[in-house]
């Protein structure tokens, strides 16, 4: 966890280097933050606030072996899949990690679908993953926090912290000057 911190916080701190006090954030910055999208990646991998989509059937459809009737109502569970060790290894472990390099992790193209796909693919994605990487800029080079209690990641009936994982904020600027 402290070498993700420091990993995380040295990629934000040199686009911060490189501008003026208070100075927007570029695209160009946007997409240098490579780490953050092996972040925001496995956040989105392992507690997607989606956990999957609903679909009915227009017609009799056979998934190996198995008929679902036409007019059926289908779960594709996004859970099921992100969280499954056949895909990706020690699938309830938070890993960015597994994301450098664009590996994707061991997955197939089609397996990691958190915006889904398709002609429903989600149209707000870049737009979600982008406001994620600012709020994620600003939160780990202006503050600095501490957990203010013990807690417990818990994976049903959704991925989640048990207490909501309270933290202490405090501002970077105010730690500094004490
Ligand atoms: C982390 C953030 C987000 C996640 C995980 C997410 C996920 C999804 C998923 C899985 C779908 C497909 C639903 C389906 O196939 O039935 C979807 C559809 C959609 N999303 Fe997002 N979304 C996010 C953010 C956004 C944002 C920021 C916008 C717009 C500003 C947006 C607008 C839409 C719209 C309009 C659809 C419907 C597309 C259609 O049915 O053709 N989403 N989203």
């Amino acid at each position: 966890m402290l070498l993700l911190c420091l990993m995380w916080q040295e990629e934000h701190e040199q686009i911060r280097a490189k501008k003026g006090e208070g100075e927007a954030l570029e695209w160009s910055d946007y997409k240098s933050m490579s780490f953050t999208q092996c972040v925001v990646n496995e956040t989105l991998r392992i507690a997607n606030i989606i956990g999957g989509i609903f679909r009915r059937t227009m017609t009799d459809i056979n998934v190996k072996g198995y008929t679902i009737p036409k007019g059926w109502k289908v779960f594709a569970s996004f859970r099921g899949v992100h969280l499954d060790h056949e895909y990706f290894k020690d699938a309830r472990t938070f890993n960015p990690w597994r994301w450098q390099n664009n590996s994707g992790a061991t997955c197939p193209a089609n397996v990691f679908t958190p915006f889904g796909g398709g002609q429903r693919l989600c149209p707000g994605y870049e737009l979600a993953r982008v406001e994620l990487s600012v709020f994620l800029h600003h939160l780990v080079t202006r503050f600095s926090w501490t957990p203010a209690g013990e807690d417990k990641l818990v994976f049903f009936p959704t991925t989640r912290t048990q207490k909501r994982y309270p933290i202490n904020v405090q501002r970077r600027d105010r730690v500094q000057a004490m």
